[in-house]
C-alpha cells in the first residue's frame, strides 16, 4: 500500500492481524466485465428502434468486428439502451489479467466503424457515451458491475474480536449499521454503504500501478455484519473494481515489484487468473481496513490513533 494517511498501515495491519487468527477469509468474483458505450445518433425515434433491431441480429457479427482487433478480449454482452433518437451500446469485454480500458475502446472504435459502413444513418457521436461508466460514479456499474463484482467475507469468534479488537461483535454491528448503512442512506448515498473503502483502494492502486482516477468507481460497495452466537459475520462487496497485472502503469519497476510480492505480476495461467487473484486480494485488504476501522469507532479510538500516527503526538 502507497499512502499519505497517516494511521492507514496499523489500521490495516490491525484488521489482518485479526483475520489472520480468525480463520479463512473467503472471496468470490461475481462478475468480470469491462464496459465501453458508444453513443450514436439518428433522425428519428423510427430509425433508432431499426437500429436496435438489427443490433440484436446482428451480434454475431459485431462479436467477430469487435474480437478482430484483440487476442486476449472476448465480447461477452451488449447492453442496449436508448433515449429519443439516441443509442448506446455498452460494450463488456473479459479483459484477461489486463484492466482492459485500451483493449475494449481498440474494439469499440472498430465496431463504430463497421455500424456506421452497415447502418444507413447511424452516426457515432463519441466512443465513449457515458453509459460505460469510466472514472465516474454511476447507478450502472453498481447494478451491472464494471471491472470485477467480487465479495469477502469471514465469521470472528467472539474472543478474537475481544482480544484484537478490544470491543464486541455487537457494538459493531451498531456502528455498522447506524454508520455504513442508515447514515449513507441518510446523507444521500447510493453507492457507498462503507466506511472507507477508498483508502484501502487508492493505497493499493497505487502502489500497484493501477489508473489512479478509476479509484471513483472502484471504491464503491457494501459493508455487511450480522452477529452470529456472539461471533461476528462481517463481509465487503465491491461492485465494480476495475484492475489488472498487465499492461497499464503495472509495467513500471516497482509497482511491477509490489504485485509478484503477492504472486500476481503479469499474466496468468489461463490468461485472467493473475487479475481474478489480484482483485480477490484486494476485497481480504478492504475487509480487513473496513473491520478495524468499525473496531475503532466503537471504542472511541480514532482521533487519538491519528493524533499518534499522523501528527506524532502522544495521547
Ligand atoms: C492505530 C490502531 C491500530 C492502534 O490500535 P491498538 O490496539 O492500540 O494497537 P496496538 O499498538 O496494540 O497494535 C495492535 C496491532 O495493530 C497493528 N499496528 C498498530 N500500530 C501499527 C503501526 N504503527 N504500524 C503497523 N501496524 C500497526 C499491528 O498489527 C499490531 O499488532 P502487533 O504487530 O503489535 O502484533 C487503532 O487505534 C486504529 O486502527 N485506529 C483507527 C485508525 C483508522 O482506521 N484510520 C483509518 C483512516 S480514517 C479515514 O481516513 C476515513 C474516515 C474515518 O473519515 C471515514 C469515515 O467517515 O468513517
Ligand atoms: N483508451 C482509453 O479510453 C482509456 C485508457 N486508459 C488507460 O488504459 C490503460 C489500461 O488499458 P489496458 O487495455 O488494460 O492495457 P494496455 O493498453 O497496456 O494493453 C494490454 C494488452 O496486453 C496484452 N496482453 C498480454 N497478456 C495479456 C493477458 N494475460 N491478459 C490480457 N491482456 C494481455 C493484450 O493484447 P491483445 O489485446 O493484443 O490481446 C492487451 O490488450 C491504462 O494505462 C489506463 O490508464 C484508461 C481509461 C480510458
Amino acid at each position: 500500500m502507497a499512502t499519505t494517511e497517516g494511521a492507514l498501515i496499523a489500521s490495516v495491519n490491525r484488521g489482518m492481524k485479526t483475520l489472520r487468527e480468525a480463520g479463512e477469509v473467503t472471496t468470490k468474483i461475481f462478475f468480470d466485465g469491462m464496459a465501453r458505450a458508444p453513443v450514436f445518433k439518428f433522425k428519428s425515434i423510427r430509425d433508432a428502434h431499426d437500429f436496435v433491431k438489427w443490433v440484436y441480429s446482428s451480434m454475431e457479427k459485431i462479436r467477430e468486428v469487435a474480437e478482430s482487433t484483440t487476442s486476449h478480449g472476448k465480447l461477452k454482452d451488449v447492453q442496449v439502451f436508448s433515449l429519443a433518437n439516441n443509442v448506446w451500446l455498452r460494450l463488456v469485454f473479459e479483459t484477461g489479467d489486463a484492466m482492459g480500458m485500451n483493449m475494449a475502446t481498440l474494439a469499440s472504435e472498430e465496431v463504430c466503424r463497421y455500424i456506421e459502413e452497415n447502418f444507413r444513418g447511424a452516426k457515432c457521436i463519441a466512443v465513449s457515451g457515458n453509459m460505460c461508466s469510466d472514472k465516474k460514479q454511476s447507478m450502472i456499474n453498481s447494478v451491472f458491475g464494471r471491472g470485477k463484482t467480487v465479495s469477502a467475507e469471514i465469521t470472528i469468534p467472539k474472543e478474537v474480536v475481544e482480544k484484537d479488537l478490544h470491543t464486541t461483535a455487537e457494538q459493531i454491528h451498531e456502528v455498522n449499521l447506524r454508520k455504513n448503512w442508515l447514515g449513507s442512506a441518510r446523507a444521500g448515498n447510493i453507492f457507498q454503504f462503507n466506511a472507507h473503502f477508498a483508502n484501502i483502494i487508492a493505497a493499493i492502486f497505487l502502489a500497484t500501478g493501477q489508473d489512479m482516477a478509476q479509484v471513483v468507481e472502484s471504491s464503491s460497495g457494501y459493508t455487511w455484519t450480522e452477529v452470529r452466537d456472539g461471533d461476528l459475520y462481517v463481509s465487503v462487496t465491491l461492485t465494480s473494481l476495475e484492475v489488472g497485472t498487465v499492461g497499464g502503469g503495472t509495467r513500471l519497476p516497482t509497482q511491477r515489484e509490489a504485485l509478484s510480492i503477492m504472486g500476481v505480476e503479469g499474466s496468468g495461467n489461463p490468461p485472467g487468473a493473475n487479475a481474478k487473484k489480484f482483485a480477490e486480494i484486494i476485497a481480504a485488504a478492504v475487509l480487513a481496513g473496513e473491520l478495524n476501522l468499525l473496531a475503532a469507532l466503537a471504542n472511541k479510538e480514532l482521533g487519538r490513533a491519528h493524533k499518534r500516527l499522523g501528527r506524532n503526538i502522544k495521547a
